[in-house]
C-alpha cells in the first residue's frame, strides 16, 4: 500500500505526519517503532494521525504515538505542525482550527509567517489527575530514585509531566535520571521529565526526557508545564521565553486560565513509503 506524509519539526521536535481524511492505513505499534527507527526507517520522535472529526464542533480529530508505538494524549509541538499541515494539504482553509485529542480539544491558529499560537487547555495539578502516587497533595514533592532523593513537581498537560528546577541546565542530569523517572513506579502511566533553569521572571531554559521517545530538542507541553511550575512556585511572571535546544517558544498562563503556547514550525520533505499487506 502506498501512503504519503510528510517529515516536520518544532523546534526539532520532529515529526512523521500523516492525512487519513483522504487515505486509509492501519499502523500497529510493531510498525510504528519500525518507522521511527532512524536508521531503518523514515525516523521520528512521534507520528501524528490526521483524522477526520468525530464530534460535530471539531475540525480534525488528532492522534499521536511515540517512537516506541505508545498512543498518548497530547503534543504541543505537534499540534502546531498539524494546523501547517492541514494547511499545505489543502485540508482546511481556517486559520483557527478545532482539533480533538484524547486528552480534549486544542485550538491553533496559524499566522502568514507559519508560526502557531495554541490554546493548550487548562493544567491540572491534582497527584491522581497527574497520574502520580503522593499522600496528599503538596507545592512541590520529594521522591526516591536511583540511591538518593529528588524534589519535582508535577503537571498535566493532558499529558503527565514532571518539572524539576536545576541551577545549570548543562549539568542537568537528563541521561540519568531522566530514564528513572521517566518508569517510576510513583507515575502509574509513566511521565515525561522537564529539567528547567531559571534566568529571569520571564525567561527560562529547559530540557526534556520525553517519555516513549527519550531526551528531544524541545517538548511543547513540556514547556507549558514547567512554566506553569514555575509560576505557581513564584518563580516566574505570566509570560515567558523557553529557551529550548532547539529554539524559543512563548507560553502564557494565569491561575485558573489556559496555557497559550507560540512557536515556528518546519515542513522538511513530503515522502512516499510503501507498505507491505
Ligand atoms: N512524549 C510525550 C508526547 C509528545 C510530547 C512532546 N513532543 C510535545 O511537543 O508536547 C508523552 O508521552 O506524553
Amino acid at each position: 500500500m502506498r501512503v504519503e506524509f510528510s517529515k516536520m519539526h518544532g523546534l526539532g521536535n520532529d515529526f512523521m505526519v500523516i492525512d487519513l481524511v483522504s487515505q486509509q492505513v492501519n499502523l500497529e505499534p510493531a510498525l510504528i517503532r519500525g518507522l521511527a527507527n532512524r536508521n531503518f526507517g523514515i525516523g521520528f520522535d512521534q507520528l501524528l494521525l490526521v483524522e477526520p472529526p468525530e464530534q460535530p464542533d471539531v475540525d480534525f480529530k488528532y492522534r499521536i504515538f511515540n517512537a516506541d508505538g505508545s498512543e498518548v494524549e497530547q503534543c504541543g509541538n505537534g499540534v502546531r505542525c498539524f494546523a501547517r499541515f492541514v494547511h499545505e494539504r489543502g485540508l482546511t482553509r481556517k486559520k483557527l482550527i478545532r482539533v480533538s485529542t484524547k486528552s480534549g480539544i486544542v485550538e491553533p491558529e496559524i499566522n502568514e509567517q507559519g508560526w502557531v499560537r495554541v490554546n493548550m487547555g487548562a493544567p491540572k495539578f491534582r497527584p491522581a489527575e497527574i497520574p502520580f502516587i503522593a499522600a496528599a497533595d503538596a507545592a512541590v514533592y520529594q521522591v526516591e530514585v536511583g540511591t538518593g532523593e529528588v524534589q519535582l513537581d508535577v503537571v498535566n498537560m493532558g499529558n503527565p509531566h514532571a518539572v524539576i528546577v536545576v541551577d545549570d541546565i548543562l549539568k542537568a542530569p537528563v541521561e540519568t535520571l531522566g530514564p528513572l523517572l521517566e518508569k517510576h513506579a510513583r507515575f502509574p502511566e509513566r511521565v515525561n521529565v522537564g529539567f528547567m533553569q531559571v534566568l529571569s521572571r520571564h525567561e527560562v531554559c529547559l530540557r526534556v526526557f520525553e517519555r516513549g521517545t527519550g531526551e528531544t530538542l524541545a517538548c511543547g507541553t513540556g514547556a507549558c508545564a514547567a512554566v506553569v511550575s514555575g509560576i505557581r512556585q513564584g518563580l516566574l511572571d505570566p509570560e515567558v521565553v523557553v529557551h529550548l535546544q532547539g529554539g524559543d517558544l512563548t507560553i502564557a498562563w494565569r491561575p485558573n486560565d489556559v496555557v497559550w503556547m507560540t512557536g515556528p514550525t518546519a515542513t522538511v520533505f513530503e515522502g512516499v513509503i510503501q507498505l507491505h499487506d
